[in-house]
């Protein structure tokens, strides 16, 4: 599904700037697992996504998704690929396109649609299963300019928009991060819905341990380039905050630092 094969990212490289962001990672994911990504500041964890998505290419190294090998591809022909949802609620909807417009773009951008452009009346049936799924009413305000919900609503509709095509991929940065706690809870429920749904395969990447450890198969932490810690199964599920800290000072030679990750307990 996913394989990363001693994958390197070097930035400015031969100049005083030089910085190996990603070291010799070796990764593979198989269908319908959820990786949620911890990790220090700088740790690569931003790096790691974009080298997913192709906005980075790597230094040396592979990268394998569906079988296909996608090293040195760019993001936009891996797009019908790998999808991702940002922090920012607004980056990944149109605000003056209604609900139904922004999801036609959607399925236009995955490139698995024929390209007959338009709301169509079997369309807005296939989108109303989709919201439906949010439990937000969604489903009844298709006509609505994106405009006019919420940063909650405006994410979940992000995340359908992400996933309604069923890509091999899906990258989650963050995407809780801008909202408020109680919205922030909401989204998370929402994640474990739809992923489980269309059985994706997830990457996510995240400052909040709670979130770490409740969503997903598997917790990798990073630091300095590197995966130092991969855990899954009853290792993961008897797993307290406090035990993956440990682990992770253990392993790494030092605390976890991390702004946000402070700010977040
Ligand atoms: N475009 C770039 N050019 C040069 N250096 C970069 C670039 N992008 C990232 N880096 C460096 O690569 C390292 C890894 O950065 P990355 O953003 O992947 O870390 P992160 O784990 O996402 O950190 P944070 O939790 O602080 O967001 C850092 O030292 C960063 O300064």
């Amino acid at each position: 599904m996913l394989k990363l094969k001693n994958a390197k990212k070097v930035f400015n490289p031969d100049t005083i700037n030089e910085k190996v962001a990603l070291k010799e990672i070796d990764l593979k994911m198989e269908l319908g697992e959820f990786i949620t990504v911890i990790g220090s500041n700088g740790a690569g964890k931003s790096t790691l996504l974009n080298a997913i998505a192709g906005n980075h290419q790597l230094t040396t190294g592979e990268i394998i998704i569906d079988g296909q090998n996608l090293t040195g591809v760019p993001d936009y022909d891996r797009a019908h690929l790998v999808s991702r949802v940002f922090q920012d609620p607004l980056q990944g909807t149109a605000a003056s396109m209604t609900i139904a417009e922004n999801l036609v773009l959607a399925l236009r951008r995955s490139g698995k649609l024929n390209l007959s452009t338009g709301v169509t009346d079997k369309r807005r049936e296939i989108f109303k299963d989709e919201l439906s799924i949010l439990n937000l009413g969604l489903e009844d305000r298709l006509d609505d300019k994106v405009g006019l919900l919420s940063g909650g609503q405006r994410q979940a509709l992000t995340l359908v928009m992400a996933t309604i095509q069923e890509p091999s991929i899906l990258l989650l940065d963050e995407h809780t991060a801008a909202l408020d706690p109680k919205t922030a809870e909401k989204i998370v429920n929402i994640t474990k819905e739809i992923v489980s749904h269309h059985n994706l395969t997830t990457v996510m990447v995240t400052h909040d341990l709670d979130h770490a450890l409740e969503l997903g198969t598997r917790t990798i932490m990073m630091d300095n380039g590197r995966i130092v810690l991969d855990v899954e199964d009853e290792e993961r599920r008897d797993m307290t905050i406090d035990d993956l800290l440990e682990k992770f000072a253990k392993v790494s030679g030092h605390e976890l630092t991390n702004d946000r990750i402070l700010l977040a307990q």
